[in-house]
């Protein structure tokens, strides 16, 4: 469902955040981006989500050629950003609608498109408020509300669970599962990688460190200690 083949990127004050990525997500995979801060995480799900230009390499989403299809990859994909979105004024039903038919539903589809969206990730009531009345939690589950109103089949989250309380993110993660879609998700939290993904790619320096299913990146080790010997520092 997602093909990455080679994928750099230089920023034009000489930094290599990305040098030469290859990866592969199965559909309905959910896998874990872990490295430490700086390893290029963000720099390679924001060229996937065609929010940032690749310098080289090539990529394949949901059929959709990254360079020469960005609109068909931008269709078929759902993308959360590390610091979220949602308005903290107005009432969250009236974006979401204002967002949907933004996409080009009408306003009988968008209600009930919305409605479903809320539904699945138990938000259905609360359109009424505004973000900045809502927990952390609530806030990133409208972030990926957002996210999903155009039914996309791949979904990239970019650290969706940081600064949660450990409840609030253990919800997240079952709602995350509970969607059946393809998902690369960053986070530097260990456990959350080990109770939620199928797979693990470890990115340091810009490269893929290692990967595997969080089995086998641990062996006879902690995650803690098998990512330590592998990054050389803490996710
Ligand atoms: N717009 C930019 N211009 C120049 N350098 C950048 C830019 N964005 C990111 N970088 C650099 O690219 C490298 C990779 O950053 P990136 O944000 O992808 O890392 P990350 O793995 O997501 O880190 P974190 O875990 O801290 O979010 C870092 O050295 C960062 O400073």
């Amino acid at each position: 469902m997602i093909d990455v083949s080679g994928l750099t990127k230089t920023f034009r004050n000489g930094v290599e955040a990305v040098r030469g990525v290859d990866l592969t997500v199965a559909p309905g995979e959910i896998v874990g981006f872990l490295g430490p801060n700086g390893a290029g995480k963000t720099t390679t799900m924001r060229m996937l989500a065609t929010l940032l230009r690749p310098s080289s390499g090539s990529a394949t989403i949901a059929g959709h050629d990254l360079r020469s299809d960005p609109r068909g990859v931008r269709r078929s994909i759902g993308y959360v950003s590390q610091s979220g979105g949602v308005n903290p004024v107005n009432p969250l039903g009236d974006e979401l609608e204002l967002q949907a038919m933004l996409y080009g539903m009408s306003r009988a589809e968008a209600r009930s498109r919305i409605a479903d969206v809320l539904a699945t990730l138990e938000l259905t009531g609360l359109e009424g408020m505004p973000g900045g009345a809502l927990s952390g939690g609530l806030r990133r589950r409208f972030d990926i509300a957002f996210g999903l109103l155009h039914r996309p089949s791949v979904l990239f989250l970019d650290e969706p669970t940081t600064g949660l309380d450990p409840q609030s993110r253990a919800a997240l993660w079952e709602h995350i599962r509970s969607l059946g879609l393809t998902v690369l998700l960053s986070t530097h939290y260990l456990e959350e990688a080990e109770a939620l993904c199928d797979r693990l790619l470890v990115i340091d320096g810009g490269r893929i460190a290692a990967e595997g299913t969080p089995a086998q990146l641990k062996g006879e080790r902690t995650l803690n200690e098998a990512f330590l010997e592998i990054a050389g520092r803490p996710a």
